[in-house]
């Protein structure tokens, strides 16, 4: 995955580079869903292969954004008539690899495999939702974060600094000039990098809210959160559903201190890829984010690509509503340039 996701992110680059000022969420849309569709289904003719990538990028969640404005409905016809054209190739897709029961080693055979077992959780309608769903969220999660994350870091140059220092080094040390990022420089050497995405993704609370069920009677006590929050306890009755707002954990100055400012610094020495009760950006307990490794490293390969080779400037800054969903009002524009020489 690192490979293709290495070399999409720097052909898509070059690309943007040439092209003057971009959107910076649409780019990395756009990049992640070149190379993910072939990893859900692999053996797609190359023009059904543009059409699905043309349809999971306009079945997106952009239609939250004005519940009340005509243009919405129009939204809304578009991303279900795309939704409606990805499931119809992704069946064909499905029934073609039933009949001809070749191995391809996507995504779609781990599925069919899985769906052939006694106790397979999966039938026809849930494989093709799930590869619709992970096509569309995929991207739609990732360059949202990664748009954040950028603005945030146009307003904090002693942050880039410290990023470009990080990435020159590895830049230094790697013996194949022509190799991309490896896993070993991801895993390695990249810890301030893992400090910014947290600080970001913290800031961002882009799980506005989790929903939990009680299975059994769950007792708070009264001093569960210290005297800050409660002072006598109380019941959540069996079968109450709770929704949990990591918000209200990100931005307690309890924990984080100045919650509001942007330091990724504050990590210094903190587990820094696990999800805590005081991190719960991908969500918490047992059932988490399956794709919060994935952003993570797409994130940490956009920002490689992004300080080594280029300078960046902000055109337009983005804003953003939460309907509860996180939705831009605004998009990230930015102009890219390869990096001047030293
Ligand atoms: C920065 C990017 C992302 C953020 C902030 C994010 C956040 C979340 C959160 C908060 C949850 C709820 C977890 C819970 O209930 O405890 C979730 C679930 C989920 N996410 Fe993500 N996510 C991101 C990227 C992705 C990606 C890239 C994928 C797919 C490749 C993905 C697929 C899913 C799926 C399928 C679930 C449902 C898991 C389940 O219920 O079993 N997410 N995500």
């Amino acid at each position: 995955m690192i490979r293709s996701m290495n070399q999409a992110t720097s052909e898509h680059l070059k690309w943007k580079a040439s092209e003057g000022i971009f959107d910076l969420r649409d780019a990395v849309s756009s990049l992640i869903a070149s190379y993910m569709t072939p990893k859900l289904i692999c053996n797609l003719k190359p023009g059904t292969q543009a059409e699905l990538i043309d349809y999971f990028k306009a079945f997106n969640i952009d239609w939250f954004r004005s519940p009340f404005a005509p243009s919405t409905w129009k939204i809304i016809y578009k991303v279900l008539k795309a939704r409606r054209e990805a499931m119809q190739v992704i069946k064909d897709a499905l029934k073609k690899r039933k009949e001809s029961r070749e191995n391809h080693g996507d995504f779609l055979d781990t599925l069919l495999e899985d769906m052939e077992k006694e106790d397979s959780i999966y039938d026809e309608a849930s494989v093709i939702n799930l590869l619709l769903v992970i096509g569309v969220v995929s991207k739609d999660t990732t360059s949202v974060a990664t748009a954040l994350m950028v603005n945030l870091l146009s307003k904090n140059p002693n942050v880039i600094a410290e990023l470009k220092r990080e990435h020159d080094a590895i830049l230094q040390k790697r013996e194949d000039k022509e190799a991309g990022l490896s896993w070993e420089e991801y895993k390695y050497n990249m810890t301030f990098t893992n400090m910014v995405i947290n600080e970001s993704l913290r800031l961002s609370n882009l799980g506005s809210i989790l929903f939990r069920k009680a299975l059994k009677d769950v007792e708070i006590k009264g001093d569960y959160m210290g005297k800050l929050y409660m002072s006598t306890g109380y019941t959540i009755p069996a079968g109450w559903i709770v929704a949990v707002a990591p918000s209200v954990v990100h931005y307690n100055s309890e924990i984080y201190e100045n919650p509001l400012e942007f330091n990724p610094w504050r990590w210094e020495g903190k587990d820094l890829r696990s999800v805590t009760k005081t991190l719960m950006v991908f969500g918490g307990g047992t059932r988490q984010c399956v794709g919060a490794d994935f952003a993570r490293l797409q994130m940490t390969v956009f920002l490689h690509h992004l300080v080594t080779t280029y300078d960046f400037s902000v055109v337009q800054e983005c804003e953003m509503t939460r309907t509860p969903l996180p939705c831009f009002t605004k998009d990230l524009l930015i102009n890219i340039s390869p990096k001047s020489p030293k």
